[in-house]
């Protein structure tokens, strides 16, 4: 909680509407405090009576009208007549929480004087600001307590449909489906036209509750079900399920925790809409009557006629309240969303147009280019690159305790990439290899700043509008990830999945014609039985076979780059040998570049034509394959990562693996110097005071390391 609050002052709207809503709540339970009058007081002969709360010499007092007309209600001010308003006088007896007997309220005018009426009279001359924040208690509670029921019955039902599959999902769901069929208003007014008419207020509310909570609960019990569905094949609830711990313990200690946050931002997001419901119930006279008040009853009693309107505009004051709870909610909501899910985080240190455009910055390295001397692929264009990065910076902006702090993610990287060429990058984890490879289509979140310049066949990418970036985003450059178990829709099968993605790009693709193609390119990528396999859900197929269709997917929009970020450590080592030859088979038929991303330098030299070595967001060494795994790679780090690799590390060194000596640089407080130098067994004072530049060693090989002429030199 005391995180969530320090959170929360980040959001301006956020954080007012936090606060208005608890000043609210609180309003509402000292309800009889805070109004000057029970909600039922009528003043006689001062219907429709206007705000007459005034400042007049220097205190706050209450204004005296007369009437001039009992038929249109038309009120004068009698000059220089005020009543005074007391603050915490004596007026209307009560009861404090129902228990502490009172007669003291915030504010009130002496019992038989003039009233305030702060926020104007009704049609009986019953005070407004009384009825609004007496009427809060239905209508603020009504909201919370429809929305926990509505919530308790959709997690019990969602999470048993969505735990036991099978015969339950199947009842359930339809069930779900059946109440969402009808207009949810219309299914409301159906339930209540089913009660009797003549229900006292308790009855009525009651009954409110019970019928919005039976209309609210089957849209989220669908979401919560799916979810269910996906956290079960979890590894952790395996474990349970292994372990044999009961099903009702798994559903409430392993599944139900990870679904909280998305229940608090359901609560949030769904009390306005409760509360609006009961308004429009209320307003058609199908809910709260008098004696009780409501938002929505005060509505349908004081604002029936534009006439009304037009002469007593103060009629319209708790239809304001009822926006601004409405609005606080959802601002408090989005807040809730974000704050549980970091990568919607929005903040506004980095605006886009910070951004440096192309060649605002000329690049202060140069761009890595070693094709002429190191590639193995015979056909690579190599005068003209379809990628180009040029001194590409990423930062981005995290909350730290009360601070926002800049995490410097990648810092200056320069290179290019040719059709048909296969480029990997290694590096220790952290070392901003990720970050890099998705800047490149924007897919970086919102607190991160991208500076510097990233050219697609020599048009600009950074800074490019949404639906500009689209025409690249997915299509001309595809991504493969780790766990490719995380990128299916649990509930979709994969001809449904193909179908969308051919559907995309041509709207008047039939499903046979795109069946068809995808059983081709599942052919290509080598998954059997792939027509057969299209009606197949995603736990119904191994990694690889998952890889291979994603893998399909990105050629199914057309990619020309695929970016494959350490798509093969989550496969044992055969199926890694046959992704990788898919890969390479792949540039050689279809000449698609690839970025390939792991920590195993063996295996990137295996499949790559050149290698970035990166570390602390920096590239550390750049150089053909062969050069960097065959005994003439220069940066220490770079032999480092060999001599901690089993086969080449082997080889280099002849003896046992080395692990790399302490931890991997701090992005958020790097070193002053080379980032590596703390962790450099051949550190020399130099090497702190300042990062190095990329110096070209010979054609194609470039390192960045002040050492390495003397170290060449000595050695
Ligand atoms: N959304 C984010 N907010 C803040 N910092 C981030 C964010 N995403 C990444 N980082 C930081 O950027 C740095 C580089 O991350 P990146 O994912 O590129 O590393 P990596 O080399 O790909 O590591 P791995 O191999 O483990 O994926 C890390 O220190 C990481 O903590």
């Amino acid at each position: 909680m005391k995180k969530f609050l320090v959170y929360v002052k980040s959001r301006p709207l956020g954080f007012i509407s936090l606060v208005l809503l608890c000043l609210l709540y609180l309003c509402m339970i000292f309800a009889e405090f805070i109004a000057p009058y029970p909600a039922a007081t009528t003043f006689g002969e001062m219907s429709y009576h206007p705000p007459n709360g005034r400042f007049y010499n220097g205190t706050f007092q209450a204004q005296e009208f007369r009437v001039t007309s009992t038929v249109a209600w038309k009120y004068a001010r009698i000059r220089d007549s005020y009543e005074k308003v007391r603050f915490l006088g004596k007026g209307t007896p009560y009861k404090l929480l129902g228990l502490i007997p009172m007669e003291r309220h915030l504010f009130t005018t002496a019992r038989g004087a003039y009233p305030i009426f702060l926020m104007g009279a009704d049609n009986l001359g019953r005070d407004i600001f009384s009825r609004i924040i007496h009427g809060s208690r239905i209508s603020l509670t009504i909201g919370f307590v429809a929305t926990a029921i509505s919530l308790a019955l959709a997690v019990l039902f969602g999470g048993l449909a969505g735990y036991y599959g099978g015969a339950t999902d199947w009842s359930i769901m339809r069930i779900c489906e059946f109440f969402m069929l009808i207009p949810g208003l219309y299914l409301i007014l159906f339930l209540r036209s089913l009660l009797s008419s003549n229900m006292d207020s308790g009855q009525a509310y009651m009954m409110i509750t019970v019928i919005l909570s039976l209309v609210g609960w089957p849209g989220s019990a669908r979401t919560i079900r799916g979810m269910v569905h996906a956290i079960k094949r979890e590894e952790f609830v395996m474990n349970s399920q292994l372990e044999m711990i009961p099903s009702t313990l798994i559903i409430t200690r392993d599944i139900i925790p990870q679904i909280s946050s998305l229940l608090i931002v359901s609560i949030a997001l769904s009390i306005p809409g409760f509360i609006m419901t009961e308004t429009t119930l209320s307003y058609l006279g199908l809910g709260i009557v008098d004696p009780a008040v409501s938002w929505g009853s005060m509505i349908k009693r004081d604002i029936s006629t534009l006439n009304n309107l037009k002469n007593y505009p103060w009629l319209l004051n708790p239809v304001w309240f009822l926006l601004g709870v409405t609005l606080a909610f959802n601002f408090l909501g989005d807040a809730l969303r974000d704050y549980y899910d970091p990568y919607h985080t929005v903040f506004f240190k980095f605006p886009p147009f910070f951004r440096k455009k192309k060649n605002e910055n000329p690049p202060d390295s140069k761009s890595v280019n070693m094709n002429s001397n190191t590639a193995n692929y015979d056909s690579i264009a190599a005068n003209t690159p379809l990628l180009e990065l040029h001194d590409v910076t990423v930062d981005f902006s995290v909350l730290r305790g009360k601070e926002h702090i800049k995490v410097q993610a990648v810092r200056g990287v320069s290179f290019d990439l040719a059709k048909g060429e296969i480029l990997g990058i290694v590096g220790e984890s952290g070392s901003g290899k990720s970050v890099t490879t998705q800047a490149i289509p924007d897919l970086l979140p919102k607190n991160a700043s991208v500076q510097g310049s990233i050219l697609y066949e020599g048009k600009e990418l950074t800074g490019l509008a949404i639906n500009d970036l689209r025409l690249y985003r997915g299509k001309k450059i595809g991504m493969i990830f780790q766990e490719p178990g995380r990128s299916y829709d649990p509930l979709q099968n994969m001809g449904s999945v193909f179908f969308e993605t051919f559907h995309n790009s041509d709207p008047y693709i039939t499903r046979d014609a795109a069946m068809e193609k995808a059983e081709a390119l599942l052919k290509e990528t080598g998954l059997d039985n792939s027509r057969e396999r299209l009606s197949n859900f995603p736990h119904q197929f191994s990694g690889g076979q998952l890889q291979r269709i994603g893998i399909a997917l990105a050629l199914a929009q057309g990619c020309e780059l695929l970016v494959a970020d350490e798509p093969t450590t989550a496969l044992d080592v055969t199926i890694q040998k046959q992704i990788i030859e898919l890969l390479r088979a792949l540039r050689k038929t279809r000449r698609i570049s690839i970025i390939f991303i792991s920590h195993d330098i063996d295996l990137v030299a295996d499949i790559s034509d050149r290698i970035l070595v990166m570390y602390g967001g920096l590239i550390m060494e750049a150089g053909g394959s062969g050069t960097i795994s065959g005994g003439a790679a220069l940066h220490p780090y770079t032999k480092a990562l060999l001599a901690a690799s089993p086969s080449f590390g082997s080889h280099y060194s002849k003896s046992r693996l080395l692990a790399i000596p302490g931890r991997v640089t701090d992005p958020s407080n790097p070193e002053p110097g080379c980032p590596f130098a703390p962790r450099c067994t051949k550190a020399k004072p130099e090497c702190t005071s300042g990062i190095p530049p990329l110096a070209l060693k010979e054609e194609g090989h470039e390192v960045r390391c002040v050492c390495i002429d003397n170290q060449e030199a000595t050695s």
